[in-house]
């Protein structure tokens, strides 16, 4: 597959009272046409700077950027991407945002329409025209119609909903017909019940509009609920990136291990473990056993094969199974039971599946 973004070394540094900030440093991020790829980092870690590279609305300081196969900056060797070029190509590439900056004083109808006054189409005989009147109004029902706003096409801002506000940005970054659209931090500001309708719609739109989305975020539960590729921003670096699945099962940096633990409970239960005296009532010969089910493993029997081989008893603490993109993720906590010889039978036996397993107690380590 081919990207359609590709960020090349990408640095950006801004100087700051006499101070030199790399709010991106060297960052290489290829995204492909039809991803959903999230970029997510603490406040301050460069995601805004790094995307708004994107369409040019930050250039950079070095490095090269390929959209569609254009390259529409290089400081190596200098391409000229300016004035009627880039304004066309920024149209191609919609962008979403926290507050939805929305003009106030119009209505949902004229804000969307606003979008739509320097557009201009190809006639029949090969002539650019800016579209008619009534073209721009079929063009803005159709789309509030996509947003599921057809109704409120008359009132204000200040009549809407924050998530009415973000489906009228929406349908206006849409105005375009873009084939890129980046949201940052589009669901920040509004509360869990909407921040899932907005990423339904945003899934549903790129379904349907075959879009490539660019989501900035702080938040894992975002990342995880739409993404299928995600970056981890740090300090300026990308410090990892993934399909969400192997993210999610084998993550490799301690920032994005605490992004996950976020959004999984079963990191929330091991961590809260030690203010129950669930530890301390293990008996001497039990262990609490956490089992980890990578992609592909959850539909292994592994409970009823070690009751059946092994010469223990099993009992379930804890469970939860998680589907991402399609693949399950699961986690198990269990206590297994019996003799010393037994129980490192059944650890061996686990070693040799691709299931990872860590003891979270065991019984001659303060068990009574
Ligand atoms: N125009 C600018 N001038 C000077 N410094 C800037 C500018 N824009 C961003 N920065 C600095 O660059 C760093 C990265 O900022 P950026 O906004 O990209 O981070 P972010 O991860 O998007 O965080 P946030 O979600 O808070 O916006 C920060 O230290 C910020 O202060």
């Amino acid at each position: 597959m081919t990207a359609i973004i590709e960020l090349n070394n990408v640095s950006v540094q801004f100087h700051q009272k006499g101070r030199l900030i790399t709010a991106v440093n060297e960052a290489n991020l290829h995204i492909e046409k039809g991803d959903i790829y999230g970029v997510i980092g603490y406040s301050g870690a460069g995601k805004s700077t790094l995307v708004r590279t994107i369409n040019l609305l930050q250039k950079p300081t070095a490095g090269q950027i390929v959209v569609n196969g254009e390259v529409i900056f290089d400081s190596e060797n200098p391409v000229k991407f300016t004035g009627l070029k880039l304004r066309e190509f920024r149209q191609k590439v919609g962008m979403i945002f926290q507050h939805f900056n929305l003009l106030s004083e119009k209505t949902v109808f004229a804000n969307v329409s606003f979008a739509l006054q320097h557009t201009q189409i190809t006639d029949e005989k090969g002539k650019k025209r800016y579209l008619t009147k009534n073209e721009k109004a079929d063009k803005v029902n159709h789309l509030l119609e996509l947003v599921d706003l057809a109704e409120l096409s008359d009132k204000y801002p200040a009549q809407l909903s924050g998530g009415q506000k973000q489906r009228v940005a929406i349908a206006r970054a849409l105005a375009n017909d873009p084939e890129i659209l980046i949201s940052d931090e589009g669901t920040s500001a509004l509360d869990p019940k909407t921040t899932n309708q907005i990423l339904d719609l945003l899934k549903d739109l790129h379904d349907r509009l075959g879009l490539t989305i660019v989501l900035i975020t702080h938040e894992m539960a975002v990342v995880k609920e739409i993404a299928n590729k995600v970056a981890v921003m740090q300090n300026g670096d990308i410090i990892e990136q993934n399909s969400l699945i192997d993210i999610f099962a084998k993550p490799q940096q301690t920032l994005t291990k605490q992004f996950i633990e976020t959004t999984s409970s079963v990191n929330r239960f091991i961590a809260g473990l030690s203010k129950t005296d669930i530890l301390q009532n293990i008996s001497a010969d039990e262990e609490l056993i956490h089992l980890d089910f990578g992609s592909g493993t959850v539909e292994e029997p592994i409970i009823s094969l070690i009751n059946k081989n092994f010469d223990v008893t099993t009992s379930i603490f804890y469970g939860n199974v998680e589907l991402l993109q399609g693949s399950s993720l699961g986690s198990l906590i269990i206590t297994l039971k019996g003799a010393d010889e037994e129980r490192e039978k059944v650890k061996k036996y686990l070693a040799g599946t691709s299931i990872e397993f860590e003891v979270l107690s065991a019984s001659n380590e303060g068990g009574k």
